[in-house]
């Protein structure tokens, strides 16, 4: 048996999303997103679900603070619905929307949990997205509004700020491959989308510069995965570095180097004819100093090239790992080398892993018992390579998984569960699963065996 130790000052945490778990879409004054337009639209999310109600967090957010109390977490992930605080996007502010993220995070506070904020976790108001979204750069500025407005309302309460959520889903999922909101299928669009998330992103960091916090911080959560070379054979390197790429150097380059790679530009005008629309300051603005980097882990693979592989003529190689309910790879060791190459790639700047977890759709038996033994061994193992990582060297600060309750998973509605809270989404009961009591031991004892 070995003992996997954390250090004493790990933060540990559950992430959670607004239009995931937060439902009251039509109520306090709150205006539609894209992801109301989108869940509305037949075919785009399975049965036809919608954040409506999701898991009523906009009312029984006290419950799922008295769950966190429970677990003994210090740090809670959550985000600002945009819509509810600007309806329009931008203008007339929402008194009840301030209103309603005062008191949750005042309840936070009172039970010494401390709030980590995602501004952007696509959620876009529908109004902007009716002006072109993110494709249109005043939706930059819109964001900047809405940044400042929150910065001011809320530095006082929340010490921890996170500008955008896995901007590879907001714009290459979102308007690429299309499976996302606003569900549309362009790269260039992708690629302008992606640009302006991140200029929004650095304009964002230079306002709450601007506007001095001493004591706090901001970063934001790129999503990574693995593909781990099937061979030594170059081409396999090669297309297995475009793979990563897409999501590490394409939206770490720009924040930490102050340019995009250059093989991969080169790459999509080449095989694509797509450029990325950079105006004169972009990547200064882009590569504004953060205070910490959000990384967001789900899974990987082993791949190759496959001339035929699509967009980066790479293909997975199945090796017969174990997948989880949504059908993704367990692939613990990508975790390992996907945080090793980041450290080795941009410094040793603070890492939190801001999303980490599984999809295991177990319902409670006829005791109550919510037995997900999949998701507590999903969590040993990752937990396993994340302490090998920080053996390497790499700067982890603190592990929240995803998710503290079984909530709204996009596209695949309410059939896909990756909470350790189970919810009735007929009752909106809570039901504590197997993995929220083994989450507990480990945030109570810092170490677990193997
Ligand atoms: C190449 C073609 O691929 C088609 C599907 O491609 C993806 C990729 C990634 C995801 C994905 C979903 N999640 C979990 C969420 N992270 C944020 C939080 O809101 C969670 O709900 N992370 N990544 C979905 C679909």
């Amino acid at each position: 048996m070995a003992i996997i130790q954390f250090p004493k000052d790990m933060k540990w945490g559950t992430a959670t999303a607004s239009y995931q778990i937060e439902g009251a879409a039509n109520e306090g004054g709150r205006g539609p997103s894209i992801w109301d337009t989108f869940s509305k639209t037949p075919g785009k999310v399975m049965n036809g679900d919608n954040g409506d109600i999701a898991c009523d967090s906009y009312h029984r957010y006290e419950e799922d603070i008295s769950l966190m109390k429970e677990l003994g977490i210090t740090t809670y992930r959550f985000s600002v619905a945009w819509p509810r605080v600007l309806p329009n996007g931008t203008g007339e502010v929402n008194q009840e929307g301030l209103d309603f993220y005062h008191r949750f995070i005042d309840k936070l506070l009172e039970n010494n949990i401390e709030p980590m904020c995602t501004l952007y976790h696509w959620d876009l108001p529908q109004a902007l997205q009716d002006i072109g979204g993110w494709n249109n750069r005043e939706t930059i500025d819109a964001f900047v509004e809405y940044a400042e407005l929150m910065f001011n309302e809320f530095n006082e309460k929340i010490k921890c700020w996170i500008t955008i959520n896995e901007p590879w889903c907001a714009s290459f999922l979102s308007n690429y491959i299309g499976n996302h909101a606003p569900g549309l299928q362009d790269l260039q669009l992708a690629t302008n989308v992606a640009h302006h998330l991140l200029v929004a992103h650095g304009k964002a960091v230079k306002k709450y510069r601007e506007i001095g916090v001493e004591d706090g911080q901001i970063g934001y959560a790129p999503n990574v995965e693995w593909n781990e070379p099937y061979s030594d054979k170059q081409e396999d390197i090669e297309a297995c570095y475009r793979a990563n790429g897409w999501f590490i150097e394409w939206f770490m380059d720009p924040v930490f180097k102050s340019a995009y790679p250059e093989k991969l530009v080169k790459w999509f005008e080449e095989t694509e004819g797509v450029t990325v629309p950079i105006l004169e300051g972009d990547m200064e603005t882009i590569s504004e100093k953060i205070d910490f980097l959000g990384i967001n882990y789900y899974t990987g693979s082993v791949s190759r090239f496959n001339k035929d592989g699509g967009l980066f003529q790479h293909e997975r190689v199945d090796q017969g790992y174990q997948k989880t309910d949504i059908g993704w790879n367990i692939y613990p060791e990508g975790f390992y080398h996907v945080l090793k190459y980041i450290k080795d790639s941009y410094g040793n700047i603070p890492i939190y892993i801001t999303e980490n977890g599984s999809c295991y759709n177990e319902e409670p038996e006829s005791n109550g018992r919510v037995k997900d033994a999949g998701r507590v061994n999903y969590l040993k193992q990752h937990l396993t390579a994340l302490n090998r990582a920080m053996s390497a060297g790499v700067n982890i600060k603190g592990y929240l998984t995803w998710s503290l309750l079984d909530n709204f998973e996009w596209a695949e509605g309410y059939t896909m569960r990756f909470g350790i809270v189970y919810v009735n989404y007929r009752t909106l009961e809570r039901v504590r699963k197997d993995s929220f009591y083994w989450y507990k031991q480990i945030i109570d004892n810092n170490f677990f065996e193997v």
